[in-house]
């Protein structure tokens, strides 16, 4: 959330002073109490303090004189600008609560059966490779296919593996 106000600070040649927040130091809480909405980030510019990082877009925006150069392209502006939080959240959907669909686990549960019977068979697609790795590899799905009760298990009625 706070990387493009670095960035557009970078390349407005600015400095800025950061206060990192450890989660420790978040999950007791009064930090959070202490929020307008109860979430970072949070932006000061002198005795100006702002929450809403688009709200820090557009403050910097307004300062360094890159809000267009009347309200008609501040509006065209500012449409950009919710499209941009539009793909945002889509994104954070995407990395924090839907990382994973069923479908993954079905196709990666049949090219891991392919892999036991030829353990070359994806080298000449080292994308899909790659991709039945990461999904392997997360901690609570690595943990079970490592345990027993995955390895012992038959994969095909006839036997043949
Ligand atoms: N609309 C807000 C969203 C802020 C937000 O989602 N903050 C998250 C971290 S990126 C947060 O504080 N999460 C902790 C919590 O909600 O307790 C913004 O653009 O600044």
């Amino acid at each position: 959330r706070c990387e493009a106000v670095r960035m557009l600070l970078a390349d407005q040649g600015q400095e800025w002073k950061e206060d990192v927040v450890t989660m420790d130091l978040w999950q007791k809480g009064e930090l959070k109490k202490s929020c307008l909405f109860g979430q970072l980030p949070k932006f000061q510019d002198g005795d100006l303090t702002l929450y809403q990082s688009n709200a820090f877009l557009r403050h910097l925006a307004r300062t360094y004189g890159l809000y267009g150069k009347d309200q008609r392209e501040a509006a065209l502006l500012d449409m950009v600008n919710d499209g941009v939080e539009d793909l945002r959240l889509k994104y954070i959907q995407l990395i924090y609560q839907n990382y994973i669909s069923f479908a993954d686990y079905n196709l990666v549960e049949l090219m891991r059966n392919h892999l036991v019977l030829a353990a070359g068979c994806l080298a000449s697609c080292p994308l899909l490779a790659a991709y039945v790795e990461r999904v392997s590899a997360r901690p609570h799905l690595r943990t079970y296919l490592e345990s027993a009760a995955h390895r012992d298990r038959p994969i095909n009625g006839n036997g043949k593996q």
